[in-house]
């Protein structure tokens, strides 16, 4: 069987490379011919200032979308939790791969969990979800002292930040540095009730131009059902709430026996260090039935004064 070549658009961090390549094997191994297109979106060359500040998820996709649009490649691979909750009109979501590890990892040179930080500590993160998630642990905790200080960049630079003496710790997915070899790097994971992941976290996705029948063939073996249920209740909390990456919200969950447990987490990032928290748990067998207990464990999460 000869089928026509497919190309894949990505972007050119190591991290996104190693997702393109990552479905270019898996593509190669079932015979499919795959190329690669890379390209520098805005969102790569924006370092200096907090993404939500300056447009959110869709900087990262929206050169890969004209890409797909002019036909100069046929699908697109994104980390789930960059996709914007509502794809542009014309686009649309081919398939959810199994997820990596959904967790939160701390990376750090002396303190092995948030205990030892020191007085005073700083940690590096600019994602207001974690932000909001450590405010609340750290307050707990009652380590008012400990400063939340901005951190952008790929995950070299990070790493890089960290390195260089500017925090005591950092704040990354697990998944990110599993796929780049960086595990080691890792010196705690944060299990879920002590940071809950962010919506689709760990999981890639495939992305293509609305009625490419053509490609189904292709990608429906690369689908994983069971991450794709999960992270279609989360997505649709983000969504109920009004879902960009400028909202401090987590959402994460799990698929056991049929039933979809879903939890999720709100805080203020200018108010009280404290969360609004939800949770439900439904027997799911689609898409619809997914993005159903999401929007109830959203209204919940508004009950309790989220906005
Ligand atoms: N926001 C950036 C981003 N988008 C996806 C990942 C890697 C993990 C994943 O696939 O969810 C990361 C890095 C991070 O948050 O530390």
């Amino acid at each position: 069987m000869s089928s026509p070549q497919i190309t894949i658009a990505t972007r050119e961090s190591r991290l996104a490379l190693w997702q393109a390549e990552h479905v270019q094997s898996l593509l190669r191994a079932r015979g499919h011919a795959v190329a690669l297109l890379g390209m520098t979106t805005r969102g790569d060359q924006i370092l200096d200032r907090t993404l939500s500040k300056v447009g959110g998820k869709g900087l990262f996709v929206k050169e890969l979308e004209t890409a797909l649009e002019e036909g100069r490649a046929d699908i697109a691979v994104h980390s789930l939790k960059d996709v914007p909750m509502e794809l542009p009109a014309g686009f649309e979501l081919a398939c959810v791969m199994a997820r990596e590890d959904p967790r939160d990892a701390w990376v750090s040179a002396g303190c092995a969990t948030l205990a030892d930080l020191p007085p005073g500590a700083v940690i590096g993160t600019s994602s207001l979800r974690r932000t909001v998630l450590l405010r609340a642990a750290l307050s707990k905790m009652q380590r008012l002292d400990v400063r939340i200080e901005p951190l952008r960049g790929n995950l070299d630079t990070r790493l890089r930040k960290l390195d260089e003496g500017q925090y005591a710790g950092i704040v990354l997915a697990a998944a990110g540095l599993k796929r780049l070899g960086l595990g080691d790097r890792i010196r705690h994971i944060f299990s879920t009730d002590e940071m809950l992941p962010a919506a689709g976290q760990g999981a890639l996705g495939i992305e293509i131009r609305a009625g490419r029948a053509d490609l189904a063939g292709a990608l429906a073996p690369l689908a994983d059902q069971t991450t794709w249920l999960a992270v279609a209740a989360e997505r649709a909390v983000s969504r109920a709430m009004g879902g960009s990456c400028s909202m401090p919200l987590a959402a994460h969950a799990t698929l056991a026996d049929g039933v979809v447990h879903l939890r999720a987490a709100w805080g203020d990032p200018e108010g009280a260090p404290r969360l609004v928290t939800a949770e439900g748990r439904a027997p799911v067998a689609d898409l619809a039935a997914a993005a159903a207990l999401g929007e109830r464990v959203a209204a919940e999460l508004r009950a309790g004064g989220a906005h």
